[in-house]
């Protein structure tokens, strides 16, 4: 087993950079669907040149490289004492290479370990079985796409559909409904994994199962498949959109999984994964600890950028901090912005942080950037970004438009958007959201020119106030400083849409 370590290391990097060839071959699907020249349009666009861009500079997809998750099936007589160590290990060495963010973090004290170790961090589950070699899978799966997880008990009542019964139509219901709540803000479109059945823990165990089928199998059992179908067809018409945008994508993949219940629990447990689907596995001979063969590889790599820049129908409009009030009060909904010069990112730490505190810099007329970077540190003592995608936005929603209106911040950038209060903060002050594209974290790294400083480190490196300068960062307008949301429009239509599927489909 003396290459099991490398072995892990490997299929560590490689997951983190690499998509698997079905999330990818649904990702060119989803980029022929669109309409050229709109908001989805361009995300996907970005989206795809992320994906080369991580997998050439062999750099995560996206800066949350979620909660490192390990399935192994073992023969007897696997020593798994020592393939524990050997991730583990493996674990600390990659996120020391920048592969992965340091993402564990004590959950009563907030320190972050920085090496990703840590209580319950990583999961590793172990599975004996009788064939003669290891299948090793692991799972990246990010925090937003995880916070749009759902578990419903049956029966229930749900927005636009009304009561969902104790059978196959029930399910249809609940499956149809988690899509729509997700909007935009687990990064769509997304795969979802579902499970029938079991209790609360083994129900979301299914759910997550699912998402290691592969994304082009046919479910064996009928009503399954059946199921499976109609969500695909359906819920993309329900017009949520890459990013939440609006458009003819919201869902790349669905699968169902079920197991028994006990008469009193009837759960449906969805698990939501964004595009980012970062999930590979290998075969490993036990002896040598090598890998024999990885997984989800058949079939063919479709996935290109498109060849010709598409002309995006919106405005292009170039700001540079600091930023005043007439500048912002000229934005709508639908522009697309390009930001040159400073902006800090601040995320939930941050932002709890300065609402009791003063500012480490002078943020009037700045943009503040809800992104927790992966970062490391060269030669002389410089920082360097290495993934820096947006966070889900939302989470600062009780904090933001005080603190906009405390410092003097002009725009916010983050992704999924933010709600009522931040609205009207944005309407008083004259402010601006700015929805960059979630999860390409490579695409927005390679704007960051360099990193001019940073503060609060102690909050940890996805926490801490980076100041970074950047060129040619470009994001969306989703809400404007005269009452506009896309957020609102979109959630507003795609739940009229989810009403229409309110009849009984599967008897
Ligand atoms: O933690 C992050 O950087 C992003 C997170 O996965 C999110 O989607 O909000
Ligand atoms: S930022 Fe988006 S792509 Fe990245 S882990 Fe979060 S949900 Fe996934």
């Amino acid at each position: 087993m003396q290459q099991f370590e490398q072995s892990m290391y490997e299929l560590i990097v490689e997951t983190s950079t690499k998509l698997p060839k079905d999330a990818k071959r649904a990702i060119q699907r989803a980029v022929e669907a669109e309409s050229a020249g709109t908001r989805s349009a361009m995300a996907l666009e970005t989206i795809t040149n992320n994906i080369k861009m991580a997998n050439d500079n062999v750099s995560p997809i996206c800066q949350d490289t979620g909660l490192p998750t390990f399935k192994l099936k073992v023969p007897v007589g696997a020593n798994q004492i020592e393939m524990k160590k050997a991730i583990r290990h493996a674990i600390a060495q990659a996120t020391k290479a920048g592969k992965l963010r340091p993402n564990s973090v004590d959950s009563l004290f907030g320190d972050n370990s920085g090496d990703n170790l840590g209580e319950g961090t990583p999961v590793i589950k172990f599975e004996q079985w009788e064939k003669d070699y290891i299948d090793a899978r692991l799972m990246l799966k990010g925090g937003g796409c995880e916070n749009k997880n759902i578990q419903y008990s049956l029966p229930c009542e749900l927005e636009g559909l009304g009561r969902a019964g104790r059978d196959l139509d029930g399910i249809r219901k609940c499956i149809m409904h988690s899509v729509y709540q997700a909007q935009g803000q687990g990064c769509s479109a997304g795969f979802i994994g579902v499970g029938i059945g079991g209790d609360r823990t083994t129900g979301y165990e299914l759910a997550k199962e699912q998402l290691f089928r592969n994304n082009d199998d046919v479910n064996p059992i009928a009503e399954l498949r059946a199921l499976e179908e109609y969500v695909m067809e359906h819920a993309n018409k329900l017009g949520v959109g890459t990013m939440g945008f609006g458009g003819e994508t919201t869902l790349l993949g669905c699968k169902v999984g079920v197991i028994n219940r006990i008469p009193a629990s009837f759960f449906v447990s969805v698990a939501y994964n964004c595009w980012a689907f970062r999930r590979l596995g290998v075969a490993i001979n036990p002896e040598t600890g090598a890998i024999t063969d990885w997984m989800y590889q058949e079939g063919e790599d479709t996935l290109k950028p498109p060849a010709e820049k598409e002309e995006i129908e919106n405005r292009e409009i170039v700001l540079q901090a600091p930023i005043t009030e007439e500048q912002i009060r000229e934005l709508r909904v639908g522009d697309v912005v390009i930001i040159n010069g400073m902006m800090y990112t601040g995320r939930d730490a941050i932002h709890k942080h300065l609402m009791d505190n003063d500012a480490p810099v002078d943020l009037n007329g700045q943009v503040i950037y809800h992104c927790g970077p992966v970062v490391m540190k060269g030669e002389n003592e410089t920082w360097h970004i290495k993934a820096a995608g947006p966070t889900t936005s939302i989470r600062e929603e009780p904090y933001q438009g005080d603190i906009m209106k405390r410092f003097g911040i002009r725009a916010v950038i983050g992704k999924g958007g933010m709600g009522a209060k931040t609205l009207a903060a944005l309407q008083e002050h004259g402010g601006v959201y700015l929805n960059a594209i979630g999860g390409a974290a490579q695409y927005y790294a390679e704007c960051i020119k360099s990193v001019e400083g940073v503060d609060l480190l102690q909050f940890g490196i996805p926490e801490a106030m980076w100041h970074l300068k950047v060129e040619g960062f470009k994001a969306v307008v989703t809400m404007d400083s005269h009452g506009n949301s896309l957020h609102q429009e979109v959630d507003k239509t795609s739940l009229e849409k989810l009403a229409e599927h309110k009849e009984k489909v599967f008897n």
